[in-house]
């Protein structure tokens, strides 16, 4: 992946009314990267996205995108960026096609070919005349996209973009926003609350904890941060003697952990010679729930 910062959020801080929202919070995202800003409600993730906007002032820090200073260069940032930030306002009483004609008038004009891509690309075609009054939740989702991507925007930021949508829904903007990253080296920062989803869908995650940045890693490293393994052995006794003897620890019937640096094909050969037989014994992968809940409860202590 190219390692060329699209934003860099730097040493950001925020209060309300002397409650502090935001403590020193940094982190970089690379183009054509996804990031998921993690955190329980009020951890101060959508602070952080209104202040990549330009939309809420910081106590201290910068934002840059695309090389330009949010608060210096507002313009010239801001000309990279497209987003969903809170509930998208469309009037109901214009279609789909009526609603981002206005919108873009505000921001440069409509151009009616760009338009049309865009629609049909977030499906909307076949609806996109008719009252925004009468489209479901995932419509009126797929068109704040459309709104989003008309600027052609090199950056997208979501504010929790899959929040009410039904599990056919999720699935689709999954598959739009990979597809968006692959044709077109998107680069996405989202916020959500859905675990699961931002495991299939990210590179790299933050998590926010009362507006502190409390982890920052990659997905796909999960596992290998912790090397636990679902094990079938026979005398079961024996194997934790061995176990034990390596510096590993059984963390629950037929569940173990080996000690960092050991090898588990060595520990495996130790094991047949120390007379255990090994049906099976397979790493477990930690999904991003288990390490959110690991960092969160470590967080509390
Ligand atoms: N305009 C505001 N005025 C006063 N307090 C605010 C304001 N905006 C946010 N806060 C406070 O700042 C903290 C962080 O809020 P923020 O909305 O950024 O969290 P969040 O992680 O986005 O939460 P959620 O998932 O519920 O949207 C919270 O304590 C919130 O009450």
């Amino acid at each position: 992946m190219d390692a060329d910062p699209m934003l860099e959020v730097s040493g950001l801080w925020k209060e309300f009314g002397g409650k502090p929202a935001l403590q020193d919070v940094s982190f970089t995202v690379h183009r054509g990267e996804i990031y998921g800003l993690l955190g329980h409600n009020g951890a101060g993730k959508s602070t952080t996205l209104g202040i990549i906007l330009g939309m809420v002032m910081p106590g201290k820090g910068s934002v840059r995108i695309g090389g330009h200073d949010v608060s210096k260069d507002r313009s010239k940032a801001l000309r990279k960026v497209g987003a969903i930030f809170e509930s998208p306002a469309f009037y109901d009483y214009l279609s789909g096609w009526e609603n981002l004609r206005q919108l873009m008038s505000y921001s440069g004009g409509f151009d009616e070919g760009a338009a049309r891509e865009v629609v049909e690309r977030v499906d909307l075609t076949p609806r996109i005349h008719s009252k925004v009054g009468t489209y479901s939740h995932g419509m009126r989702q797929r068109l704040a996209l459309a709104q989003a991507l008309l600027p052609e925007p090199e950056i997208l930021l979501l504010d929790e973009p899959t929040d009410g949508l039904d599990p056919e829904g999720i699935r689709w903007f999954r598959d739009f926003i990979l597809g968006l990253r692959k044709d077109r080296g998107m680069t996405v920062l989202f916020n959500s609350h859905l675990l699961a989803e931002v495991e299939l869908m990210c590179d790299r995650v933050a998590i926010l904890r009362q507006g502190k940045r409390i982890h920052e890693g990659s997905v796909a490293n999960l596992a290998d941060e912790d090397a636990v393994y679902q094990v079938d052995l026979e005398p079961w006794g024996t194997a934790c003697g061995l176990l034990a003897a390596r510096g590993g620890e059984v963390l629950a019937e037929g569940r173990i952990s080996l000690p960092p640096g050991l090898d588990p094909a060595e520990f495996v050969s130790c094991l047949v010679s120390g007379g255990v037989k090994v049906r099976a014994f397979a790493p477990v992968r930690r999904s991003l729930e288990d390490l959110y809940m690991e960092i969160s409860q470590a967080a509390d202590r």
